[in-house]
């Protein structure tokens, strides 16, 4: 993976689909113990949002991988008295080997990217979700073999998972139906453009508001929180819109039998998803939340130098 040594993880679309395909493979080695990588490096998490899952498969990663973790809560540090992005980023990139940041804004990422000299990596922002995807990737490859030709659905609102989803998958050469209400819902426009480049003649790219017809015949059935880190003000009045994209038994029935669920976490049962359907044999929600930490042990290890 000597490609990706040095280099950030921004978004999804900072991968080529050679790439993508090796770190997937170098993710399933390293989580049969096929092969290990140590390092001596140092990773900065800084977090302006909560997070379990991101937090704790990152940090658990790196100790496997010898490496050590510094915990940038914004809170304990000069973040939140309002130090600039500029400064921050130029003294943490003094310190550190590779920074993995959660915000909201994309354009406050790349500035960390551009101003501390070290790789850094997307641990969420409310554009894009990469290090999900990659766990995504991993998870319908173990199921099912392969990504390419199976067909992904994606129910409820078009938000950073939703970007991410849609531009790994297509590069997988999946079929990627996003079912979503009306505007403002929808995915980004500019996503959904990209994802139908790299879908190119080999998948399609559909979004709809129909949940029925996205669910027919499917391959994964994919949720998310009806209301993001972020959003919290708009979570009620967001429930009646939502309410016909929820991942329950009806919708499950409409999907190939084989078909399996998939919800990054954490969940709303009753919202999104159902406790029957998380809870029922077609869930595959505890592998993936597992395979966040194989994939991103595959991530710093190709950033830090492996070859
Ligand atoms: N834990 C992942 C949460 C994803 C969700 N769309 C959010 O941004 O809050
Ligand atoms: N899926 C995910 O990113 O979980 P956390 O928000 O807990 O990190």
């Amino acid at each position: 993976m000597a490609a990706l040594k040095g280099r950030h993880l921004l978004s999804v679309a900072d991968l080529n689909v050679q790439e993508l395909t090796d770190l997937l493979a170098f993710a399933a080695q390293l989580k049969s113990g096929e092969t290990s990588w140590t390092c001596r490096k140092i990773l900065g998490l800084l977090f302006t949002k909560a997070s379990t899952r991101t937090r704790v498969s990152f940090t658990v990663a790196m100790y496997q991988l010898g490496g050590q973790v510094i915990d940038l809560n914004p809170s304990v540090t000069q973040v939140s008295r309002g130090e600039p992005v500029t400064d921050t980023a130029r003294v943490l990139g003094r310190y550190l080997d590779i920074l993995a940041v959660r915000t909201f804004k994309q354009s406050e990422l790349e500035d960390y990217a551009k101003y501390s000299g070290i790789p850094v990596i997307n641990a969420l922002t409310d554009l894009e979700h990469p290090c999900q995807i990659l766990a995504d990737l991993l998870t319908i490859q173990e199921c099912f073999g392969s990504c390419a030709g199976k067909t992904l659905s994606y129910f409820g609102d078009g938000n950073n998972v939703a970007h991410s989803l849609l531009l790994g998958c297509a590069m997988m050469g999946m079929n990627v139906r996003v079912a979503v209400p009306s505007e403002p819902y929808e995915p980004d426009p500019e996503i959904v453009a990209k994802a139908k480049e790299f879908a190119g003649d080999k998948a399609e790219i559909t979004v709809t508001y129909d949940s029925k017809a996205a669910a027919e015949g499917t391959d994964v059935l994919y949720t998310d929180v009806w209301a993001s880190m972020g959003q919290e003000m708009e979570a009620r009045e967001r429930i009646p819109l939502f309410k016909p994209y929820q991942v329950n038994q009806e919708l499950l029935s409409l999907a190939h039998s084989d078909a399996i669920v998939l919800h990054c976490l954490p969940a709303h049962r009753g919202e999104e998803i159902t406790g029957e359907v998380m809870e029922g044999a077609q869930s595959r929600l505890w592998d993936q939340a597992e395979n966040r930490m194989h994939a991103q042990k595959a991530l710093l290890a190709s950033i830090l130098g492996k070859d």
